[in-house]
């Protein structure tokens, strides 16, 4: 049986060399408050790339600075992030990967100075801020930001897009009925509560045709929260708006217990894969190549995102090929470093 971890997978116009995708995460390491990639970020970066992942998702990057999680989060509210954008891409792909951006906007979870937003004035807990309740004009212009750093993520050579609709930040705020108590069209039923998260689609679609994905947190894990059923329903939603692939992951959008263990949110990967008939991203504590594997070839999720495992090793996807014996070719310039 043929190694599907290692199989190609298209999407739209975009061919990526495997199912490893390095799952988005904040590295909270701007050198100042700017937003700016730096030195850092294409050390990072590209040193996973050259580990042989297939897709590389630029952590949450800001559409807003008061989307912002922290200070040192990177941006891309301004132009002037596209510049360094640009570079980033240029080297993900130099080393074989495909390049991608994860917009975002940190809602009420923002810890930053001044005021931060949510579709209601309640605090994710007593040592966070209050947000201030978004106006009908504020949830327009955060429509447009998402709009704007999609235009930007283009220009800067991206080649996919992934929403951030996860983790209770601001997307996940409104879709929740914990963190949404809106009495006007931003509130009230899932209908409405998706409305926030539609707008966004259609914005970044007007400006971007290639592929797109959005993280969702499946389950709530708390009374009266969502569960996995209501974002089949969703999908289906995403699905006729033309979302090329769901990444599933769960929680953080009010405190909760999550019950963790390896591949814990792979079953809502698979339940809305299966049905709402669209491909899906599973992640979470998927650590080895054969965990891997068997989520790919049991049909339970399309690509497999890592994360930790990708900080403790940049070469996860060799360290995978040998455990799955899987000869995977090393780069060009390595082979030129044998023959001396
Ligand atoms: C340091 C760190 C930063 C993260 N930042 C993001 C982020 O920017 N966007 C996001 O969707 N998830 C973020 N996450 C969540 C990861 O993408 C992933 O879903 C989670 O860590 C579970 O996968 P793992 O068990 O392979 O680490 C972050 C996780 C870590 C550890």
């Amino acid at each position: 049986m043929s190694v599907k971890l290692f199989t190609p997978f298209k999407v739209k116009n975009i061919t990526i060399k495997n199912r490893i995708v390095m799952s988005p995460m904040c590295m909270y390491s701007c050198s100042n408050e700017d937003g700016m990639v730096g030195d850092w970020h294409y050390t990072h970066y590209t040193s996973r790339a050259v580990g042989q992942v297939g897709l590389i998702i630029v952590e949450a990057t800001a559409v807003t600075p008061q989307g912002r999680i922290s200070p040192r989060d990177l941006g891309i509210w301004s132009d002037d992030h596209i510049d360094g954008l640009s570079k980033l891409t240029q080297m993900i792909e130099e080393h074989g990967a495909v390049s991608g951006i994860q917009i975002a906007h940190a809602g009420r979870k923002a810890v930053l100075d001044g005021e931060i937003i949510a579709p209601s004035a309640i605090p994710f807990n007593e040592s966070m801020k209050t947000p201030k309740e978004m106006s009908i004009d504020e949830i327009k212009e955060t429509v447009r930001a998402f709009g704007k750093a999609a235009e930007r993520a283009k220009k800067a050579g991206f080649k996919i897009i992934e929403i951030h609709g996860a983790h209770g930040y601001l997307i996940n705020e409104f879709l929740s009925p914990l963190t949404n108590k809106r009495s006007d069209e931003y509130g009230g039923t899932l209908e409405k509560r998706y409305r926030f998260m539609k707008e966004i689609i259609e914005e970044v679609k007007l400006v971007w045709d290639g592929p797109l994905f959005v993280r969702v947190s499946a389950n709530d894990y708390s009374d009266g929260g969502l569960n996995p059923a209501d974002y089949v329903t969703m999908a289906h939603w995403m699905k006729e708006q033309g979302v090329d692939l769901i990444d599933v992951s769960s929680g953080a959008v009010v405190p909760a217990n999550i019950p963790t263990f390896p591949g814990y949110q792979v079953p809502f990967a698979n339940q809305i894969r299966n049905e709402a008939n669209i491909p899906t991203g599973a992640v979470g504590l998927i650590t080895n190549g054969t965990q891997a594997e068997e989520i790919l070839q049991n049909g339970r999720a399309d690509l497999v995102f890592i994360a930790r495992a990708l900080l403790r090793d940049p070469y996860w996807p060799r360290t995978a090929a040998r455990e799955l014996k899987y000869d995977l070719e090393a780069p060009e310039q390595y082979r030129r470093g044998w023959m001396i």
